[in-house]
């Protein structure tokens, strides 16, 4: 007996499903660099102040004004480094803050949060190209900067964009303008200043001093929405601290150059608190890790001069570095960036109206506030 014919069995018509891969999600986290090294200070500089975003001169004159500045500036610059042990700490907390928020979106898919630095290593092109082989479907661009400004986010995006372009990153990016009165970054920074004010209160009614990093008067002039958000997120704080009465004020420090900086200074404010003899704390409210500016201008400069002037007590509010509130706030950013499927590739992350109609570089339009 032959054996029965098999059946003929039929090709599979419909291909077996694949295993779907979980969607790959690129974080990038910009920020504005330090020097890792003393000989690293000058050629920091250089890169700073080659920035047509932040010496807005003519292509051969702003490389010679910037080799004029970072050569004039090195030292003083070096001594600041100095005091932090030789460099800046602002890339170890920038990446620790990647890695909470790596954490934080471990329910997104397969997220990777990659950091990026304006002015030193790592720069935005071998950035670009790890990110481009880690091969993502999507990518988030994610400032560093809660308030938007021209010469902080809009260069730091625009330069990826250049980096992205030249490394041949294609996959579709979404970018977060400004969170400046985002609630887990403001919940972190009133936690952090309800400690600062328990500090404060046996010397007497302290006053706080939200201190943000300045800018020259012509660029916000020019309609930077800088300034603007910076008065925001203290506003936003002090609505969540609730304290009846409170004594505050905005202030601006760092200033750099000849130019006349935004004001009130931060230290002018010491000066009037030590006429005042009130308690002072000071918050920084622009940067959201520790560095030079933090550690040692208000740590060192700014503590010195309270005592000078007769301040009765001086307390550093610590920034947020990886508060669980704010590494929540940037996870809730990142969600709301994946989720928007139209109006641009650009958005306030708050998804409010925050920044003044028509003003440089962001998309947003008025509030009207
Ligand atoms: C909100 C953030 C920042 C704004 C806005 C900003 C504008 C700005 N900065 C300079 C010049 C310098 N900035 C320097 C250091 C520095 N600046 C920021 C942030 C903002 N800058 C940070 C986070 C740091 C610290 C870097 C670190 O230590 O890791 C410096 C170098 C230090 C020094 O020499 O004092 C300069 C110079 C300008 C001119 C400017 C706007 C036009
Ligand atoms: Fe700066
Ligand atoms: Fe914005």
């Amino acid at each position: 007996m032959s054996p029965l014919p098999l059946p003929e069995i039929a090709p599979d018509t419909q291909a077996a499903p694949k295993a779907a891969r979980a969607r790959r999600i690129a974080v990038v986290l910009f920020n504005l660099g330090g020097p890792d090294r003393l000989e690293a200070v000058r050629p920091f500089l250089y890169n700073l102040f080659r920035d047509p975003a932040i010496i807005g001169l003519p292509a051969p004159f702003r490389q010679l004004v910037a080799h004029l500045i970072s050569s004039r500036r090195d030292k003083v610059a070096q001594g600041i480094y100095q005091t932090l042990g030789g460099g800046s700490p602002l890339l170890p907390n920038t990446l620790a803050q990647a890695r909470a928020l790596e954490q934080q979106l471990w329910d997104a898919g397969t997220v990777r949060v990659f950091v990026s630095m304006r002015y030193w290593h790592p720069f935005s092109d071998a950035v670009a190209h790890d990110v481009k082989d880690w091969e993502p479907d999507e990518v988030v661009l994610l400032p560093l900067y809660p308030q938007f400004s021209t010469t902080t986010t809009a260069s730091s995006l625009k330069d990826w964009q250049r980096a992205a372009k030249a490394a041949g990153l294609t996959a579709p990016s979404r970018s977060i303008c400004c969170y400046p009165d985002e609630p887990g970054f403001v919940a972190a920074v009133a936690k952090l200043i309800r400690a600062g004010l328990e500090d404060a209160a046996p010397h007497g009614k302290p006053r706080v001093l939200f201190s943000a990093h300045g800018l020259p008067e012509k660029v916000v002039k020019g309609g930077d929405p800088y300034q603007f958000q910076c008065e925001r997120t203290a506003q936003a704080v002090v609505k969540s601290l609730r304290i009846e009465k409170l004594d505050w004020v905005s202030c601006y420090q760092s200033r750099v150059g000849p130019m006349k900086w935004i004001g009130p200074s931060t230290d002018e404010e010491i000066r009037r608190a030590g006429q005042d003899r009130v308690p002072v704390v000071v918050v920084p409210i622009a940067f959201v890790s520790e560095h030079s500016e933090t550690l040692v201008e208000i740590e060192h400069e700014y503590r010195h001069l309270a005592k000078a002037v007769g301040v009765p007590h001086f307390v550093r509010v610590p920034t947020v570095g990886v508060e669980p509130a704010f590494i929540l706030g940037l996870a809730g950013l990142v969600r709301q960036a994946l989720i928007r499927t139209s109006g641009g590739p650009v958005m306030c992350g708050t998804g409010l109206r925050l920044c003044p109609a028509g003003k440089a570089g962001c998309p947003q339009p008025a509030s009207g506030a």
